[in-house]
């Protein structure tokens, strides 16, 4: 029988033990866990599963607003099945859960809450705000087949609210703001994905999500992406130098000095050479081609439609 250890939010040393793994009808192979919960009284155990180690790491960075949940959303649904939130769990919870894939939010590790953020006068981005020991634990556990607890960041109350019990998927998504800022748990990333969304982007989703959604002032979303930037120049736009893949959204060139931002422009950054890891190329690998589809075979609203396609090198990577 192997001991191993469960991270936990409290306590980095509880133990459990592990009998002979199983086959499941995913077709995971799993273990048994027995967790030996200790109290100062008495010791109390509950039984988890989890894989058998096989857990893919996928890493998703992205400032605030940028698309994180949405492009996860769909990204969930092509590995199958619908996300859902845990049942039963905490209704504030930030994870999501499908037949194959965990995602799991970052926010989750903030060591600050809102009110302690203020105190010190650090934003959410700062890593002074964010405890990344506990984050390298976890996601170094679940890869490799152990549950964990993890903390839940109440976005409504501003609070750290109880942890949670988070199972080892088929495939594991980190998504927020520094899934590749500390480099241990950026060796764990099997793959990583920045969203890469220019200013002028931003902010209009920025405004349309939170004046609709969230009640925000104009003024207030300007007021916080201001005082936001800083930081994002420091810690979370350097990440996209380490992604394998990176989806730039820019404004439209087709449209001279278009202010509506309706029509985007987007630019996908594959590094070659990723393991496991195929670029898609337009027509030809290697050539570089500039493509605008005749309009007899190919029809679309205005403004048109221009594809390009070619190499060329990204913070010194061939891509
Ligand atoms: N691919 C897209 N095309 C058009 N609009 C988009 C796209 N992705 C996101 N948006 C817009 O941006 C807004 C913010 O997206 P989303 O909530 O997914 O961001 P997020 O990074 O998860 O934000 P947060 O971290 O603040 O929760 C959405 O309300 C949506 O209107
Ligand atoms: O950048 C963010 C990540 O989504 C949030 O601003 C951060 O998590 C702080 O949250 P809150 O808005 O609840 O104070």
């Amino acid at each position: 029988m192997a001991v191993c250890t469960v991270y936990t939010v409290q306590s980095l040393n509880s133990t459990c033990s592990i009998s002979k793994p199983t086959k499941t009808h995913l077709g995971f192979n799993q273990k048994q866990l027995v967790f030996f919960k200790k109290t100062t009284t008495r010791r109390t155990t509950t039984e988890i599963t989890c894989s058998a180690g096989d857990t893919v790491v996928i890493g998703l960075a992205a400032d605030s607003g940028c698309g994180k949940s949405t492009f996860m959303r769909r990204l969930t649904s092509v590995f199958g099945g619908a996300a859902e939130p845990p049942k039963g769990g905490n209704p504030d919870s930030n994870t999501l859960i499908s037949d194959t894939t965990t995602v799991i939010c970052l926010d989750d590790y903030h060591s600050l809450d809102r009110t302690g953020r203020k105190e010190k006068g650090v934003t959410a981005l700062d890593p002074r705000a964010n405890n990344f020991d506990l984050m390298y634990e976890q996601v170094k556990a679940i890869k490799s087949g152990v549950a964990v607890e993890k903390p839940i960041y109440n976005h409504v109350t501003g609070l750290i609210d109880p942890p949670e019990l988070i199972k080892p998927p088929k495939i594991f998504v980190i998504e927020g703001l520094h899934p590749m800022y500390d480099a241990r748990v950026r060796e764990l990333l099997d793959f990583s994905i920045y969203l890469d969304i220019s200013n002028e982007v931003k902010f209009a989703w920025k405004i349309q999500r939170d004046m609709a959604e969230r009640g925000h002032s104009l003024e207030s979303i300007k007021a916080s992406i201001e005082a936001r930037k800083p930081d994002f120049d420091a810690y979370i736009d350097p990440q996209k130098q380490y992604a394998d893949a990176v989806i730039e959204v820019l404004p439209t060139q087709l449209i001279p000095d278009d202010n509506e931002g309706k029509v985007l422009r987007v630019r996908l950054i594959m590094k070659e050479g990723v393991k496991y890891f195929n670029p898609v190329y337009l027509f030809d690998e290697g050539s570089t081609i500039s493509w605008i589809p005749c309009g007899r075979k190919l029809t679309c609203s205005y403004p048109g439609i221009k594809f390009s396609y070619g190499p060329e090198t990204y913070f010194g990577h061939e891509v």
